[in-house]
């Protein structure tokens, strides 16, 4: 469904492309893991698949949704795209809905013009009832403040669903709320994907997150895929000595106050070219062939190590 080709996108300014050559692919009814540090390329992945990059970014590649490229779509067929193709699920809600708008109206914007305003409002209603909201009735006509965090985040997924989407993009849906409502967020998103065909870009920093709802994972780093499997596997045996980073550096309770050992040293910024490998400078398994050349994807790793 959807099938990103070797797409780079550099951003005016820098020295290197902030996403840079990742291909990555998400069939009907798949959850998909885009997971990586702060910066590493995930929600400009995002924006790209919905067509709303920076008007100076510069793009290569392609991204086919059902075998059209939405970098060269015309606007009418962008529009459609953003309704129908792909909907977005941004991760806080309170800065997604107005605060003076009723509930009703929010969700009602995306439908009105192609349903009329008494069908847009039904659908409306619906679609709270979709996703687990107690009263949708009054739900519509109540203001963001008078709902919950986490109420409001089953009102934003409400309005990714509302164009029936092929593909949901999830960035981040659940960092903004409490982990009792992250839980709910993430059984609702798992039990709409059985409801539902559509597919799902996960995209999270929290590997365990992602563990809990895809089926497979792309683990992103400086704007490149690192390694890329089923879950289960991943976690079992994690090959790139990012991910074992990744994954030793998430906090567990059962640690008892205990810090993970974290990986050292920071990701790279855009100002700094990157001749070779990207993670080569906080890698403890560095060699000098890595710095040399970016070693590319093969057979699902990005390292010269873990491919040999
Ligand atoms: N509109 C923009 N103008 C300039 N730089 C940008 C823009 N959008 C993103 N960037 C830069 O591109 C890089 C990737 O950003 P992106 O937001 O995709 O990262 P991320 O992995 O989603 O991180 P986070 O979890 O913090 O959102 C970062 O270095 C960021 O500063």
């Amino acid at each position: 469904m959807l099938e990103i080709d070797e797409l780079s996108v550099r951003l005016p300014h820098t020295a290197r492309p902030a996403i840079d050559g990742i291909s990555l692919t998400v069939a009907e009814n798949e959850t998909v893991g885009l997971v990586g540090e702060s910066g590493s390329g995930k929600s400009l992945t995002a924006r790209a698949v919905l067509g709303l990059l920076p008007a100076a970014a510069l793009t290569a590649g392609r991204i086919l949704m059902d075998g059209a490229d939405v970098l060269r779509m015309s606007p009418a067929a962008l529009r459609r795209h953003r309704t129908h193709g792909a909907a977005m699920i941004y991760q806080d809600p309170r800065a997604a809905i107005s605060p003076f708008r009723r509930i009703g109206d929010f969700l009602t914007e995306i439908l009105r013009e192609e349903l009329g305003a008494r069908a847009a409002r039904a659908r409306a209603v619906e679609l709270l009832g979709l996703v687990g909201l107690p009263e949708p009735e009054r739900h519509v006509r109540q203001h963001p403040h008078e709902l919950s965090g986490g109420m409001l985040q089953r009102v934003v997924i409400a309005a990714a669903l509302a164009g029936e989407p092929r593909l949901v993009l999830a960035d981040e849906p659940t960092t903004a709320l409490d982990v009792t409502t992250q839980a709910e967020i993430i059984r609702l998103l798992r039990d709409l994907r059985a409801r539902t065909a559509a597919g799902m870009l996960f995209i999270t920093h929290d590997l365990e997150l992602a563990a809990m709802i895809c089926d497979r994972v792309y683990v992103m780093y400086a704007g490149r895929i690192m390694e890329t499997g089923p879950t289960r596997r991943l976690f079992a045996d994690p090959r790139h000595p990012y991910t074992s980073g990744l994954l030793a550096a998430t906090p567990r309770v059962s640690d008892l106050g205990a810090l993970p050992p974290a990986i050292p040293g920071r990701p790279p910024d855009l100002l700094t070219a990157l001749p070779g490998c990207p993670f080569a400078p906080r890698c403890a398994h560095v060699t000098e062939s890595c710095t040399a050349a970016a070693p590319s994807l093969a057979d699902g790793v990005a390292c010269v190590k873990a491919g040999s």
